[in-house]
């Protein structure tokens, strides 16, 4: 499923449908007139710097603040807090009441979202136990690891089974075991039916896990659509391998191919790889290996928002602190 760009997308199709949003801070024009649309039953990344504006973004798909110019639906609704019980928050500030068990806060949590507080407390409990974090049910959140914790305050934001989940930098503070349970915990949710929308600065998490992206940069949305269509902005590089030096099969590569050791390097001419392997067959090249290497979503995030954008990205999330 992808982040529909057309505008023939059926309503009921999409979770969120944000067209035009501008909003300002006193003199900072926080989000410029940004458009938004995610399918239902998706999982969305918005990628961008710090400062990019994408929690003003998501704050303005909870309804936590108002644009000033354009229109968001959220689940069929134009004001998202009519639909609180039917969203998950987790907010970039992390933070638990440290002397609740995890049960309760998780609990706690649910009744601010219409949940009664037992069941919430129960709920709680088998979603640490599905976790893998049933042994700290009854400590209490000072007693947890910051990992830890934060993983009970996105189970909390779950615990509602809400139709819409919004994350802000969920992978940020975890460690590389905990960023991977994240990651099946949110493609769970998908295979639910669940629409997951988060955050991130990080590029390996929303090229794994998106079907969709928004680049953001600026204020702006410069690309909204599928990973593999930001991809494709840029063409595929092929790598060559010949036993000859020269000969007519030349005429086969482009004027831009470069040389880097025993290898050629040149895009994917817009014919495709055949004919390219045609002419350098017939033109004795003598290929003794040949590969084509799609551009990653960082060369595609580079191509679309700039240098200066992407130089705050992290492409690995090894590259964050744990
Ligand atoms: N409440 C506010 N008052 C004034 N300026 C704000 C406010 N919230 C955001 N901004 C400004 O709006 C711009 C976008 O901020 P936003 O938090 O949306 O970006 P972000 O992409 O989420 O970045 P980060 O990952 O650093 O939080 C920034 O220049 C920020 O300083």
């Amino acid at each position: 499923m992808d982040i529909a760009t057309s505008d023939t997308a059926v309503d009921t199709e999409l979770a969120i449908e944000a067209r035009g949003l501008v909003k300002r801070f006193d003199d900072t024009l926080a989000v410029d007139g940004v458009d938004l649309l995610v399918p239902r039953g998706s999982i969305t990344g918005i990628l961008g710097p710090n400062g990019a504006g994408k929690t003003t973004t998501l704050r303005m798909m909870l309804g936590i603040i108002d644009p000033d110019e354009g229109m968001r639906r959220v689940l069929g609704h134009d004001d998202p807090k009519d639909i609180a019980r039917l969203i998950g928050y987790l907010p970039e500030e992390r933070g638990l009441y440290p002397a609740m068990k995890a049960t309760d806060a998780i609990g706690f949590m649910g009744a601010l979202r219409g949940l009664p507080l037992p069941e919430g407390r129960e709920r709680g409990r088998k979603l640490l136990e599905d976790h893998g974090l049933g042994h700290a049910a009854d400590k209490q959140i000072r007693q947890l690891s910051k990992g830890m914790a934060q993983i009970v305050q996105l189970l909390g934001t779950l615990v509602h089974d809400p139709q819409l989940v919004v994350l802000d930098e969920p992978f940020s503070g975890l460690d590389a075991i905990n960023q991977g349970k994240l990651e099946v915990l949110i493609r769970g949710l998908a295979d639910k039916g669940v629409t997951v929308i988060f955050s991130t600065h990080v590029i390996a998490h929303a090229e794994r896990l998106c079907e969709g992206i928004a680049i953001i940069a600026g204020g702006k949305v410069p690309f909204a659509g599928r990973v593999d269509e930001a991809r494709d902005r840029i063409p595929a590089q092929v790598r060559l391998e010949t036993s000859a030096q020269d000969g007519p099969w030349m005429a086969a590569l482009p004027e831009s191919r470069r040389k880097v050791g025993k290898f050629w390097y040149f895009p994917l001419p817009d014919t495709g790889i055949e004919p390219l392997l045609r002419a350098l067959i017939d033109g004795n090249a003598g290929i003794q290996s040949l590969s084509i290497e799609r551009a990653g979503l960082h060369d595609a995030f580079v191509a679309i928002a700039g240098e200066a954008a992407a130089a705050d990205l992290v492409t690995s999330p090894e590259g964050e602190e744990a």
